[in-house]
């Protein structure tokens, strides 16, 4: 088998490549470097690639009779270990395009692979997510709790409490975002996700989807409806074998999620900024109220401490403290090391505040040297992990939660780690102000503003807003509570918490959205700012550490 230029060829038909080892290793050497390095989910793309391998192939036997493949691809690379990606494949040979209950035409260029020729039978191969019957082949998996021996291990289809009887032919499309998984929906009713990139255990979301639902009333998840689990042969129960490769969840209606929906509202608060008007509606502050009060109930609902290991609560041990400080100063150095290599390629603006962050550098030290030695009471907990607005849909009059897979830069280990829910908390208020930097400062409408007084709105709309969702969201616990020994362990930890949230947008908006570095770096230094007033109050900071330059802020119109 030699590959040409354009097609890949194989003496095997289709029904039978699953086992010809050459075609997948051909496949993982030719078409599939080129492919995967286009696809969003793929999060290789700036680590130096070494290669790709077929890890293994599962065979999905589809309702016509053909079938359907779930390659499992490792990426390996230069440095660091090698990663699992689930790749769906479906065969559409020329002969059979017409026949097919979909269009080949409909398949977008992003699910297209390339062209493959089998026992002399030319067609395209394509990622199966696009092929119905595929997905149908899935569905009806699922809902008839089947288990599909393969040559290693089997794939076990689990149905959950959310699916209805008599949904099994619904009709199915691919929902079109763009996002590290893929998403399908099936009758307007069911969402499923298919993970991409693939962890060597349960994946956290159906862990903690699956306590919610059956451990708790908290009802403002999506319902669970089922799972697809690769269960490997040979691993031994303690070794965490089951691989989640799918999720199925009620399909919430929404007009869009709240990320969008608070766009929306700073609309109204943007225009009326040239007229020097300060103007957010009532239903605004309902709003956040809503939303804090939500995560105040999703973290009750996940402090149960009579629950087993995994969701026990435990206290802030020095473990933890150690764990959380490595974090930090890994972050820290990395982002440092980032905003050197990048510092040319900012804007005047984005440099000035760089330079404030890196004077910084010793105060933040020794703020999060505290963290080591301060009494700390508080409880820590499983938390959604990776909070922020875009992760809220926003029904009619309510909220659902959703993407409880954690942050996609941290292992599966990091992201099962408890801890204290403020560091959710910390995650939306720092989208809170993503959310009216965004707005303000990248909008036409405030180009001939003074950025001076434009920063003063923007700081008095976030803390307004700020402190209407804590507020509400300290409600629902009342005081005192485990979670939160009193205000100012609390007030501690939330700074601890917003500090590593902005440091780490820092390294995602270098390297997705260079033109959003601001916003995190405003972020970075609104929090060294209380940081400085903490210290300086305990009398911890010392003549010889260099307090924040904020004259120099001022100064610079930053
Ligand atoms: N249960 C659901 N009902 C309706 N839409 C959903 C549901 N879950 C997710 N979505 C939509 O799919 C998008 C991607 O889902 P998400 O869980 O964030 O996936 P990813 O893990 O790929 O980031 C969301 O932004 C949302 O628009
Ligand atoms: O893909 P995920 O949703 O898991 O999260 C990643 O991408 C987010 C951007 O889509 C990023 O969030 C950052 O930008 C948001 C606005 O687009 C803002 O609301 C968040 O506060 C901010 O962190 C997230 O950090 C990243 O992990």
């Amino acid at each position: 088998m030699v590959p040409t230029d354009h097609t890949l060829t194989s003496p095997t038909n289709w029904a039978g490549i699953a086992s010809n080892t050459e075609f997948w290793s051909q496949l993982a050497q030719t078409l599939l470097p080129g492919y995967v390095n286009t696809c969003r989910w793929f999060a290789g793309k700036a680590r130096q690639q070494t290669g790709f391998a077929a890890k293994t192939v599962h065979t999905i036997p589809l309702p016509d009779g053909d079938v359907a493949y779930l390659l499992i691809l490792e990426a390996t690379y230069a440095d660091g270990i090698p990663e699992l990606y689930q790749l769906p494949l479906s065969f559409i040979a020329d002969s059979i395009a017409n026949s097919l209950p979909f269009q080949l035409a409909d398949v977008p260029d992003k699910g297209r692979i390339g062209e493959v020729a089998l026992d002399h039978h030319a067609g395209v191969l394509i990622d199966a997510i696009y092929d119905e019957r595929f997905r149908r082949a899935l569905f009806t998996n699922i809902y008839t709790d089947q288990v599909l021996p393969q040559p290693d291990g089997q794939l076990t289809f689990h149905k959950g409490k959310g699916l209805e009887e008599g949904d099994n032919m619904l009709s199915s499309r691919v929902l079109p975002v763009d996002s590290s998984n893929s998403a399908m929906v099936f009758g307007e009713k069911y969402f499923m996700k298919l993970y991409r990139k693939l962890f060597q255990e349960t994946n956290p979301e159906v862990d903690m989807v699956a306590f919610l639902t059956d451990k708790s009333s908290f009802d403002h998840i999506p319902a669970f409806g089922g799972s697809i689990v690769w269960q490997h042969p040979d691993a031994a129960p303690s070794d965490g074998a089951d691989i989640t490769l799918g999720m199925v969840q009620r399909m919430v209606p929404n007009d869009k999620d709240s990320w969008m929906q608070t766009g929306d509202y700073l609309n109204d608060f943007l225009y009326a900024v040239p007229q020097r008007l300060f103007a957010i509606r009532e239903d605004v502050f309902e709003k956040v109220e809503l939303l804090g009060k939500r995560t105040g109930e999703m973290h009750c609902a996940l402090y149960k401490p009579n629950a087993d290991a995994d969701f026990a609560p435990e206290p802030i041990t020095d473990e933890y403290r150690a764990f959380m400080i490595k974090r930090l100063e890994d972050l820290l150095e990395r982002r440092y090391a980032l905003l050197i290599d990048n510092y040319t390629k900012l804007d005047p603006q984005a440099q000035r505040l760089a330079w404030v962050f890196m004077e910084a550098k010793e105060m933040i030290e020794t703020f999060i040297d505290d963290f080591r030695k301060r009494p700390l009471g508080s409880l820590r907990i499983r938390i959604h992990g990776d909070y922020h607005l875009g992760q809220v849909l926003a029904t009619r009059n309510d909220f659902v939660i959703i993407d409880f897979e954690g942050e996609p830069e941290s292992s599966i280990t990091e992201r099962k780690i408890k801890h204290s829910p403020l560091k959710d908390v910390a995650g939306m208020i720092r989208s809170y102000h993503y959310a009216v930097s965004a707005k303000l400062f990248n909008s036409s409408e405030t180009d001939d503003l003074d950025p001076e007084h434009l920063q003063r709105v923007s700081d008095r709309w976030f803390y307004l807003i700020r402190d209407t969702f804590m507020n509400a969201y300290q409600d629902v616990f009342g005081t005192p509570h485990p979670l939160f020994k009193n205000n100012n362990e609390l007030n501690f930890l939330l700074l601890i918490y917003l500090l590593e949230k902005a440091v780490y947008e820092l390294g995602y908006e270098i390297s997705y959205r260079p033109s959003w570095v601001k916003i995190p770096l405003r972020g970075i230094i609104d929090v060294i700012r209380e940081i400085e007033k903490i210290l300086l109050s305990e009398g911890e900071i010392e003549a010889d550490i260099p307090l924040l330059q904020t004259g120099l802020l001022q100064a610079k119109n930053l």
